[in-house]
């Protein structure tokens, strides 16, 4: 508020300067044509001074539109990130709904381009424009009478009428041009992520005919926005070069029709210098209006974007708040049903889940699940991967999932995690869903943007925060950091780097091998040091050697865990094998 204000005092001051500007022409010519020395120098000083305020008006009114401009990409980027990443709707939208293209340009590239637009082009026009036309219309009205009036303000309403007409096409393209622009970044990015793997399937050529191909769509639509924008730009510019000679269309027809008639040709001179400024100020308000078509145009096709982002974004929460209420009336309903009937078993399954477990024994459970892959909304896509799924996950019972690739195996754990909603049935996960409680080793490690001690630590964050307040021992910190390297066989890696805290500036997954991301997220494991773990072929590129280091440590730590993988190796370590066999069949058994 307290900068609005600012602009808006420092765009009156301005706006004065501006007038006094304007009349700085209408002093000189009466000094000059009355030969009038005293008053010509003090035209002079008079009008270095307006000069000099007027630039320092002109500058604040920058300055506070750029501020302005930075607090409003803040809120707005702010606002839209809290939507994004709650109830795990960045993963949803990339990877499940892909209801909106290009979530990372809209949230990046188009709120900057839309409060860009409109703090630091339209805003500080418009700020003060009532007042201003207000005046001027007042002052062209007293100077060159009804006429004035009537021949402006018919300009700028034909110019209006036009220019929305020409308008409506060009946002329409914009809105397609920003989606280009952001599938052809895309492409770039992923060449990025995947450059060795690209390299090393000689993918080069291809990857250029793809990114020569989403170039072309993208140069296609920027020349049709060209094209559309030749008549809107045309009817601006016609507006502002007929505003420069109506005022002295209108200013001949008062002269000729002896408007001016008892006026000495310095008077005259002086006079027509004050009216054409008056009506050429208003005029320019006018046409500074319309000469925002174009800003407009761009600013309602990132508008519309940003707005239906934001639209998607909340009716993904509602969504989730809506189930969430169901699942808690299921709940009532579910918590009743089991005191009556027990803890429900599975025929096929070999061995009978326990009549009664302890509860807090219990990681996780699955009553009677089933899952298929997300449909998109089209239900002929869904194909049923697992049904009926009954199982607890809980202490001391470490569980084997296995099965062909792609039998459903990391999908049984995309349920648990909510990341899927199951088919049918209840998936929960029991325990507090904490670093401390239960961890997830994903398939693919994710390594975060920072040091090597954000590595080990993620996703705890503001541990630095704690340090520099004192609140956290920071030897204390980095001995368990260092602990967690050096069981994980990582210790090398702070020796490269030159410490824990040192930000490696680039990917991490350039920097690491796969195996070494591998060792990277058992650190991180055996950092938390969790109850529970929920390992996804978190060894596959690991040795059998380390494998079973691995296997053997966090058995020696009592930790539960619940794996995927495909070597027989591992079987040893799990009391329990749940068998994956296609068709939604599954068999939970003994370990032989
Ligand atoms: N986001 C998704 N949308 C639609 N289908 C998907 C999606 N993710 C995975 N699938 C499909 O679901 C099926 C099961 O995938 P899942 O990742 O669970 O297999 P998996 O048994 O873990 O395989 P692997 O051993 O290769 O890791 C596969 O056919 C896969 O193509």
């Amino acid at each position: 508020m307290y900068i609005y204000s600012c602009m808006r005092v420092a765009m009156c001051y301005a706006e004065y300067n501006y007038y006094n500007t304007g009349l700085i022409p209408s002093k000189f010519y009466a000094s000059l044509t009355s030969r009038d020395n005293s008053n010509f120098r003090e035209s002079v000083y008079q009008s270095l001074i307006i000069v000099a305020s007027a630039c320092i008006c002109k500058s604040a009114v920058d300055l506070m539109a750029n501020i302005i401009y930075i607090r409003w990409r803040c809120l707005l980027t702010r606002h839209i990130q809290r939507l994004y990443f709650s109830n795990l709707n960045y993963y949803k939208l990339n990877v499940i709904e892909k209801i909106v293209d290009n979530p990372d340009q809209r949230i990046t590239q188009d709120v900057e381009r839309f409060c860009n637009d409109l703090a630091t082009q339209i805003l500080p026009k418009l700020i003060l424009w009532p007042f201003i036309v207000g005046y001027y219309t007042y002052k062209t009205y007293n100077t060159m009478g009804f006429i004035g009036i009537v021949a402006i303000y018919g300009l700028f309403a034909v110019a209006t009428v036009i220019n929305k007409f020409l308008m409506g096409p060009v946002v329409a393209l914009i809105v397609t041009q920003e989606k280009r622009e952001g599938d052809f970044r895309f492409q770039h990015v992923e060449v990025r992520t995947n450059a060795e793997s690209i390299a090393f399937s000689n993918g080069g050529s291809l990857e250029e005919s793809k990114s020569k191909e989403l170039m072309g769509k993208l140069f296609k639509t920027q020349l049709e926005v060209a094209h559309w924008s030749f008549p809107l730009n045309m009817s601006v510019d016609l507006f502002d070069y007929l505003s420069s000679i109506i005022t002295y269309i209108v200013l001949g027809v008062i002269i000729f029709s002896g408007g001016y008639d008892t006026l000495s040709s310095s008077e005259l001179s002086s006079q027509i210098s004050e009216v054409s400024f008056f009506s050429l100020y208003l005029l320019n308000n006018f046409s500074t209006l319309v000469d925002q078509s174009n800003n407009v145009a761009d600013l309602a096709g990132y508008a519309h974007r940003i707005g239906h982002f934001l639209e998607v974004l909340q009716a993904l929460n509602k969504r989730q708040a809506s189930s969430v209420c169901d699942s808690n009336d299921e709940s009532n309903d579910d918590g009743n049903d089991n005191k009556e009937n027990g803890i429900v078993s599975n025929e096929v399954t070999p061995v009978n889940i326990r009549e009664s477990v302890i509860e807090s024994d219990v990681a996780a459970q699955f009553e009677d699940v089933t899952v298929a892959t997300p449909s998109g909304g089209d239900s002929s896509n869904l194909s049923i991967l697992v049904e009926g799924l009954t199982f607890h996950f809980e202490r001391g019972r470490n569980i084997l999932i296995s099965g062909p690739a792609g039998s459903g195996k990391s999908s049984i754990l995309r349920v648990l995690k909510q990341l899927w909603t199951p088919l049918k049935g209840k998936a929960q996960i029991v325990l507090s869903d904490s670093e401390s409680e239960l961890m997830f080793l994903p398939q693919k490690p994710h390594l975060t943007i920072g040091s090597l001690a954000d590595q080990v630590t993620y996703p705890e964050r503001h541990k630095r925060d704690y340090i520099d307040t004192g609140e956290l021992d920071s030897v204390l910190f980095e001995n368990d950091i260092d602990e967690a390297l050096r069981l994980a066989k990582l210790y090398s890696v702070k020796e490269r780097l030159g410490g824990i805290h040192v930000v490696y500036d680039g990917k991490w997954s350039d920097y690491l091998s796969p195996g070494e991301m591998q060792k990277m997220v058992f650190a991180r494991l055996l950092y938390h040091k969790p109850s529970f773990a929920i390992l996804d072929e978190a060894t596959s590129s690991l040795s059998e050697e380390d494998e079973t280091y691995f296997y053997s440590l966090l058995q020696e730590m009592g930790i539960t865990f619940l794996s995927i993988g495909h070597r027989s190796t591992i079987k040893k370590y799990h009391q329990l094998v749940l068998a994956l066999t296609g068709k939604g069949q599954w068999t939970l058994g003994l370990v032989e």
